[in-house]
């Protein structure tokens, strides 16, 4: 103590004092200096020794609360979560080795044996097994990872779950559960608050386990069944509490509805259910923990399960277990009442998949209404969850779907305290269970997108240039089997190529540029396809072209058809035009040969008039002519058209040399029936003649008569090449020759075809033909002398006019000439005369002082005036001429009438008094005297 009070002594005082005037101040006192007053003598020295030190040990020995996790877990509901161990580990665990020589009993036994031969079998089990879905990060939190082949067939992804309010691992005993998840809701149940425990998830995923245990792994409720009767017995001051226990469960009626039965009532043990109350249900009182086991343990003999492929005694209902703690006292402490208190255990039937648990007939039933309940308790949960994570929300209540939930409404709308433990399995094949259950009853979740990277490359990959060229080309692809075989063929080749092509590739290194080949094998591919395009395009020209070529020649045999028969329609037409010709020709070519004089003018006229329709025959002819020359010779050889009809210009030199000309080449060649107009202008006539003959009686198979005076070209429609008989008519040999008119008319009826292939075939005229030629050149011959004297009667003017009227311009001239003749009309109906004896001087430029010598004429038989009359009534071309004729006739003053030269014919015909030559006024004479004019 001296040493102390030495070491807090003061100082020693120095040498000067200072005192102060003011009364010493003061300071207040300190409570602790209050506390204790020390005294004063040792005053300055406490003031100095009391000074606190720093209570650093206080601050130290201070504990700091544990921050609470983030999400935390409402009161009302606490979430946890326990993971159920694989099944390999504890099979890997209890694995023993067995000695070779021991015969395996089982099969499994037998694959164990295998293994432990194998050991590398054994670790290939082990890698499997121990592969899990679902893997612990922290006592709040879990991650869901899907399984490599979800991860390839879909679009899986990894999942984070957190929010628990604890994680039990899967190596976590009974007892962690307890403590963690039901100790807390037992205090204030014995406090006298009630709270439920539930497990939910899915089959086979230690639900019971966790609820009920076993004998020597006891679960919850045994658990909390001791804890409460131990707690009731350590209170003892408290007041004297009972306990009631009750188990019912609720299960189907065959799927039809829910049915609630009491697991500790008699026989009759199904319950009536009206809302949420269960009415019936027996509360046994508890004594002691014994009494309680024992009652479990009835309740789980009646309780329904099954075997299935997921667990060997799956629960086929849900259980609920109720402890209600009563009270009949007072608290010593508190001195409050208690209340009633329930605890409500509830072991929910896990909800299944059909194809895992194999269920059928009644277990399907029962593993609908399981699922369908767990549903419904899945949405109240998720309601609540959401509800309290956001009370803003309402609250979607759900509890109405089912009975369990109806009976749970309070906690499950958040009203009393409830804690649920979710149960998973963490094998592989239980990835799709464990995450629909925590997508349903956790708080919350995360998701991971790490391994969604792959099914992105791989979809680029598919997706890469080949799917838009298929495309492409099954646009434009033609619809031909040949193009499609092709496309086929070359698909699969570049396929195979690219296959090829991508596995030579690294996949992994992405850094490498794959474009330059993928745009190679594109330029190849496409070049391929066009070539092989090519070639079809190239194949089908071919088939276009030998199509062209069929087709050109068949236009070919169309066309020679269509000429054949252009052909067969104009020889049709020409023979109906042949026909139609004698039939206007047929009149007048007997009168010209019968009338010898009188008609030789009429004669000319029906001359001039056949040669107008027979020059349309003619045009039509020499077509035909061309034509068949073109299609053949053999046809126009054989053809019986009838030949060209000529005109003759009245330049008589032309006609002849025309006639020649084509009597050389045509007649020769054609057996048509020429037929001609021959000008009678004497001289020019004769000196062609003379120039023909000199050519023809060669070629003539006939040897014409002798030609002394002139020659004349018959008219004649039979005759018709060069050939014909142009007989040099002697007059004189011809006078008395009789009249052929029958035969005329014969030749002219019949000539059509039979006369003009017989004349072809023979050249040589017929006997008849002659004899009708010869009266013709008479009657022409007449005519000539006789036009001199007719002549003067009529005006040239006049006589012009009519000429344009009736003739076509070649043969006008003709009938100009012919127009000097003035014969009565009525002579041309009358008998007329058969033969009319000429005399043709040799010099036809003094035609004058000619006499024609008119025999006798001879009546016409009247049959055959009445058979030509009958057959031939109408005269067409003749009437205007005729009457001409007539009135020409009738006016002659034959008895004054003084004959005219010849020689005035070229010049003017301008006077009627001029002299009538002698032959003419006999002829006029005869005329009237035969026809009775
Ligand atoms: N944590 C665990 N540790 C060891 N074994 C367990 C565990 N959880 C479950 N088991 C075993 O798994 C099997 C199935 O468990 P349990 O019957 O509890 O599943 P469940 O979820 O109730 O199925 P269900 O819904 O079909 O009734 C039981 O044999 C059980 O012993």
């Amino acid at each position: 103590m001296e040493d102390k009070q030495k070491s807090l002594s003061p100082p020693p005082c120095p040498s000067t004092v200072t005192v102060r005037r003011n009364p010493l101040r003061r300071a207040r006192a300190t409570p602790y200096t209050t506390a204790t007053k020390p005294p004063f003598s040792s005053l300055a020295s406490a003031i100095t020794h009391d000074v606190p030190t720093f209570p650093i040990d206080e601050i130290l020995s201070i504990q700091i609360p544990q921050s609470e996790p983030k999400q935390s877990i409402p009161e009302s509901l606490k979430i946890f979560l326990r993971i159920k161990p694989l099944r390999s580990f504890t099979k890997v665990t209890t694995t023993k080795a067995r000695p070779r020589n021991v015969w395996p009993q089982n099969p499994s036994k037998k694959n164990i044996a295998k293994e432990n031969r194998n050991p590398e079998i054994t670790k290939k089990v082990k890698k499997k097994d121990e592969e899990a879905c679902i893997t612990l990060n922290d006592p709040y939190s879990v991650t869901l990872t899907p399984p490599q082949s979800l991860q390839e067939l879909k679009r899986s992804k990894t999942e984070v779950y957190e929010g628990f309010s604890h994680v039990f691992p899967a190596d976590c005993s009974q007892n962690d559960v307890y403590d963690k998840m039901v100790q807390p809701l037992l205090e204030d149940f014995m406090k006298g608050k009630s709270g439920m425990l539930a497990a939910l998830g899915p089959s086979g995923s230690g639900k019971t386990h966790t609820v009920f245990g076993s004998l020597k792994d006891p679960g919850i409720v045994p658990i909390t069944l001791r804890q409460i009767f131990k707690k009731s017995h350590e209170s003892s001051s408290g007041p004297l509490r009972l306990f009631n226990l009750s188990i019912f469960e609720i299960c189907s009626e065959r799927g039809k509805g829910e049915k609630a039965y009491d697991l500790l009532g008699g026989e009759s043990s199904e319950l009536s259910v009206q809302q949420s109350t269960i009415r019936g249900l027996k509360e046994v009182p508890i004594q002691n923990l014994e009494e309680a086991e024992s009652l479990i343990g009835q309740a789980m003999l009646k309780r329904a399960t099954a075997t299935t492929n997921s667990n060997s005694q799956s629960s086929r209902s849900q259980c609920i277990i109720n402890v209600r703690a009563s009270c009949n006292g007072f608290s010593n402490e508190t001195k409050m009442q208690y209340s009633d208190a329930m605890l409500t255990i509830v072991d929910l039937a896990g909800a299944e998949r059909e194809k895992r648990t194999g269920n059928q007939g009644e277990r399907l039933v029962e593993s609908n209404f399981i699922n369908n309940t767990s549903m419904v308790f899945g949405q109240c949960l998720r309601s609540l969850l959401e509800y309290q994570k956001n009370r803003k929300k309402g609250l979607q209540k759900h509890h109405q779907n089912s009975l369990l939930t109806r009976y749970l409404r309070d906690y499950l709308e958040g009203k009393k305290r409830m804690a649920l433990i979710l149960t998973v399995k963490a094998g592989e094949e239980d990835y799709l269970d464990t995450s629909y259950l925590l997508r349903q009853a956790s708080p919350y979740m995360k998701i991971k997108f790490d391994n969604t990277e792959e099914p992105c490359n791989k979809r680029q990959l598919k997706t890469f240039p080949r799917a838009e060229k298929n495309k492409k080309i099954k646009l434009s692809a033609p619809k031909t089997s040949q193009i499609e075989e092709n496309f086929l063929e070359e698909r699969s080749q570049i396929s195979q190529e690219v296959h090829l092509q991508g596995k030579k590739a690294d996949p992994r290194d992405r850094s490498s540029p794959r474009l330059e080949p993928v745009s190679h094998d594109k330029n190849e591919r496409e070049h391929i396809i066009m070539r092989n395009f090519s070639k079809v395009l190239w194949n089908v020209l071919k088939q276009y072209n030998e199509k062209l070529k069929v087709a050109e020649g068949e236009i070919c045999t169309l066309k020679d058809s269509l000429r054949r028969e252009q052909l067969k329609s104009l020889v049709l037409e020409t023979e109906l035009s042949s026909l139609k010709s004698p039939c206007l020709a047929e009149p007048c070519i007997p009168e010209a040969v019968v009338e010898a004089i009188v008609h030789a003018k009429e004669n000319f006229e029906v001359a001039a008039s056949m040669t107008i329709v027979l020059r349309n025959v003619d045009d039509d002819s020499c077509n035909l002519i061309k034509a068949r020359r073109e299609a053949g010779a053999e046809e126009s050889s054989d053809s019986p058209v009838p030949n060209v009809i000529r005109n003759v210009d009245d330049d008589s030199c032309n006609l002849i040399k025309e006639s020649r000309e084509a009597g050389a080449e045509e007649s020769s060649k054609s057996p048509v029936p020429n037929m001609r107009n021959v000008d009678f202008d004497s001289c020019n006539l004769i000196k062609s003649r003379r120039e023909a003959s000199a050519e023809e009686p060669s070629e003539s198979p006939v040897p014409s008569k002798n030609v002394k005076d002139a020659e004349l070209v018959r008219c004649h429609l039979s005759s018709q090449n060069d050939a014909e008989p142009r007989q040099s008519v002697n007059s004189e040999e011809n006078v008395g020759i009789p009249s052929a008119t029958t035969h005329v008319e014969a030749e002219v009826t019949d000539f059509p075809r039979d006369q003009a292939i017989q004349n072809q075939d023979d050249p040589t005229p017929s006997p008849e033909q002659v004899e009708v030629s010869q009266d013709f050149i008479n009657s022409q011959i007449s005519n000539v002398q006789t036009k001199s004297a007719v002549s003067r009667r009529f005006p040239d003017s006049e006589k012009q006019e009519r000429n344009r009227r009736l003739l076509p311009v070649s043969s006008r001239s003709l009938t100009e000439k012919m127009n000097d003749l003035d014969i009565k009309e009525n002579q041309i109906e009358k008998p007329q005369v058969k033969t009319a004896k000429t005399h043709v001087q040799k010099k036809a430029e003094s035609i004058q002082g000619q006499e024609i010598e008119v025999p006798a004429r001879e009546a016409e038989p009247a049959s055959t005036k009445k058979q030509r009359n009958g057959q031939k009534p109408k005269r067409r071309l003749q009437p205007a001429s005729s009457v001409l004729l007539t009135r020409e006739i009738n006016t002659l003053e034959i008895e004054d009438d003084i004959a005219e030269p010849k020689g005035t014919r070229g010049g003017k015909k301008t006077t009627v008094s001029q002299p009538r030559s002698q032959g003419s006024v006999t002829l006029l004479r005869l005329l009237t005297n035969n026809l009775h004019l």
